[in-house]
């Protein structure tokens, strides 16, 4: 099976990368040859690349820098998504596209159901929902899977940044009042594997539509800063003292939910797939951190 997966060095493409095992081939394709702002190079990138499944998994992800630069993020989380479903389309194979918990406004009091109402706070769940409305226009059959709270040791994210701010810092406040789900972009590509073998192997039988993809278990980022520094001092690694603070001690250009938790059932119901309990993999992702020469390069 071959699969063309949108951007070169993200999170989740590297991971996917890593995670494909024997008879799947990876294509990774990303600027200069597939610019998600350059709609007329998006068609001809994918049928150069020849694959079964498409996994659109490139972003703009810079959520407070997304406020002062609407545009360009509506480009590349909306129209671009939008033109690789669309090219998909007309090669007849199937797509993924990964969104994200930002699409609702964090006021429900459970977690987030497919179905719940979407009112995203800022531009960049504002642009990622509209990629999802694009994706969906293009290919009412494409298969989307809501994600959150994404680390890995990869790229940058929340873990990483917390062990580099804990190299220089005694104490680190973090805020306890928004809570979600962490996510393992390494458990993300397992997931996402998984569900385009069936897309492949059973497209007729795979369902299709949204689905919510998170590590198992809630917590604050206050609770991911501390145990991403009880497992570094395990290790061995930076760790510093967390203060939990409240968002409003954390002024930031985005408003972010404050409920981020996702329910992860529909996808366990429709796949069998259930992503591991997240303590356990940040443990993983920071070992692995700390074992590296530069655990935040
Ligand atoms: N990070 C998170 O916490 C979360 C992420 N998500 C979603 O998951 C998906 C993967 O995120 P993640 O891997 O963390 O993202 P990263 O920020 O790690 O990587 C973004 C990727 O997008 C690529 N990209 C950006 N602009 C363009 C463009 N104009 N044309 C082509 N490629 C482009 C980048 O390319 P290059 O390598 O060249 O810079 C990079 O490969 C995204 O859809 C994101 O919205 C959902 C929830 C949480
Ligand atoms: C660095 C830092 C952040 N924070 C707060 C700010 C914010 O409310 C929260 C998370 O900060 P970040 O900016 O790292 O996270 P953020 O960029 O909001 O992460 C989001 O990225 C996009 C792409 C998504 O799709 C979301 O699922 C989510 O993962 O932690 C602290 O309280 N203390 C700190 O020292
Ligand atoms: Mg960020």
């Amino acid at each position: 099976m071959r699969i063309a997966v949108t951007g070169k060095a993200g999170q989740v493409v590297t991971s996917i990368i890593e995670r494909a095992g024997a008879g799947v081939e990876i294509i990774a394709l990303g600027r200069p040859e597939l610019d998600l702002g350059d709609l007329a190079s998006i068609a001809p990138a994918l049928a150069a690349a020849r694959p079964d499944v498409v996994v659109s998994a490139a972003a703009y992800t810079a959520v407070d820098r997304a406020e002062g630069e609407e545009e360009a993020a509506f480009a590349v989380n909306a129209a671009g998504p939008g033109a690789v479903a669309a090219a998909a389309r007309a090669l007849g194979v199937p797509v993924i596209h990964i969104s994200t918990d930002y699409v609702f406004d964090g006021t429900k009091t459970a977690p987030y159901v497919e179905s719940d109402p979407v009112a995203p706070l800022g531009v960049y769940g504002r642009s990622k929902l509209a990629g999802e409305e694009a994706v969906i226009a293009a290919d009412p059959d494409a298969v989307i899977l809501r994600t959150a709270w994404v680390y890995s040791p990869f790229g940058a994210n929340f873990v990483k940044t917390m062990l580099r701010l804990a190299q220089t810092r005694e104490e680190l406040g973090v805020v306890a009042d928004q809570i979600g789900n962490p996510t393992s972009a390494l458990d993300i590509a397992d997931t996402v594997l998984a569900v385009a073998h069936r897309l492949h192997s059973a497209p007729d039988e795979a369902p299709r539509g949204i689905f919510h993809m998170t590590g198992n278990g809630e917590g604050s980022w206050a609770d991911l800063a501390e145990a991403v520094f009880a497992a570094s001092a395990a290790q061995g690694g930076p760790w510093a003292r967390v203060r939990r603070i409240a968002t409003a001690d954390y002024p930031t250009p985005a408003a972010r939910p404050a409920n981020s938790r996702l329910c992860g059932d529909r996808l366990a119901e429709a796949y069998g797939l259930r992503l591991p309990a997240w303590r356990d993999a940040v443990k993983a992702t920071v070992a692995r951190l700390v074992a590296q020469k530069d655990p935040v390069a």
